[in-house]
């Protein structure tokens, strides 16, 4: 599916780079088959030697050379970008954009008219294959194209199509959620390291216990709290530190947490 496509990367920070490293190792596209196009020279350096893709004098270039275009930078920097590439775009290649808030409805306003675009909500966990992504279908994508579109995304992990509605939730949730897990780790292993453990200890109990968890609550499909039960003994040590978790609103905390990631992405979306 992938053999003789040009994919362009406009933007190769730290999600562009997820992207191209997890398709490197997990989908049948080749080095030479990524172009980069970024406004810092040396990340673009840094891209070249690491990963040994194609550079691009400007966004131009890349926009007209790319049978696949992948718009990764922030979304106060798109319209820039739009504007950029519009003329260069008459063999109508797929367009991606990655960017938090930027509706189907913008892009397609800023680039000619018939353009195939999909707008995607990655992850960075797509660096190591666990990505997990949803992919809203602009109006001119055609079956072919959106296949195309889901199985890039399905290299890097998991990736389901979602109408466009939901984009914003998607973005509060599994977007920002590695950042949310990160601070949770981060606890956690301070935590050990509070309690006395060596600070390698704590991380590897921290991680594997993390691991575990999800692996439990996937293979045996029951409701968490139902598994939470399994692990509180009546007056023993969990229902002890749990009452510590509720007394500080942790629940509330991770709600109102995705709520406002939420809320953020529809307000990048109208400035
Ligand atoms: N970092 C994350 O976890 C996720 C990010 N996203 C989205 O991905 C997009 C990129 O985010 P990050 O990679 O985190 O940001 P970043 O700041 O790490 O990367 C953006 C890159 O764009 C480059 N750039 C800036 N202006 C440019 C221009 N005019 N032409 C070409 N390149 C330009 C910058 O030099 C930088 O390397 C954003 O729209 C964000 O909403 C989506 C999902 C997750
Ligand atoms: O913080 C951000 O705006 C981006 C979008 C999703 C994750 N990071």
């Amino acid at each position: 599916m992938f053999e003789s496509l040009h994919i362009g990367f406009i933007g190769g920070g730290n999600m562009g780079e997820a992207l191209i490293k997890g398709l490197l190792s997990a989908s049948p596209l080749l080095p030479d088959q990524i172009s980069i196009y970024d406004v810092s020279t040396t990340r673009m350096k840094y891209l070249e030697a690491t990963y040994k893709i194609r550079l691009s004098a400007n966004a131009a270039d890349l926009a007209a050379s790319s049978d696949v275009l992948i718009l990764a930078v922030k979304p106060q920097t798109m319209s820039e970008v739009l504007g950029g590439i519009q003329a260069h775009l008459s063999h109508r290649p797929l367009v991606i954009s990655i960017a938090a808030g930027i509706s189907l409805a913008v892009l397609s306003a800023g680039l000619p008219e018939g353009t195939p675009i999909v707008r995607v909500m990655p992850n960075t966990p797509a660096l190591v294959l666990q990505g997990a992504s949803t992919l809203a279908r602009g109006t001119h994508v055609t079956d072919q194209q959106m296949e195309v579109a889901l199985a890039f995304f399905q290299a890097v992990g998991k990736a389901i199509e979602v109408q466009e509605q939901w984009m914003d939730a998607v973005t509060g949730l599994s977007g920002s959620g590695p950042a949310y897990v990160l601070l949770i780790i981060e606890s956690l292993i301070d935590a050990g390291v509070l309690m006395g453990l060596p600070r390698q200890t704590a991380r590897e109990l921290t991680l594997q216990t993390l691991l575990g968890t999800v692996s439990m609550v996937q293979e045996t499909a029951k409701h968490p709290a139902a598994l939470k039960d399994l692990i509180t003994s009546p007056g023993g040590t969990t229902i002890r530190g749990l009452q510590v978790l509720e007394d500080r609103g942790v629940r509330g905390a991770l709600m109102e947490a995705v709520e406002a990631a939420t809320l953020r992405s529809r307000e990048l979306g109208r400035s």
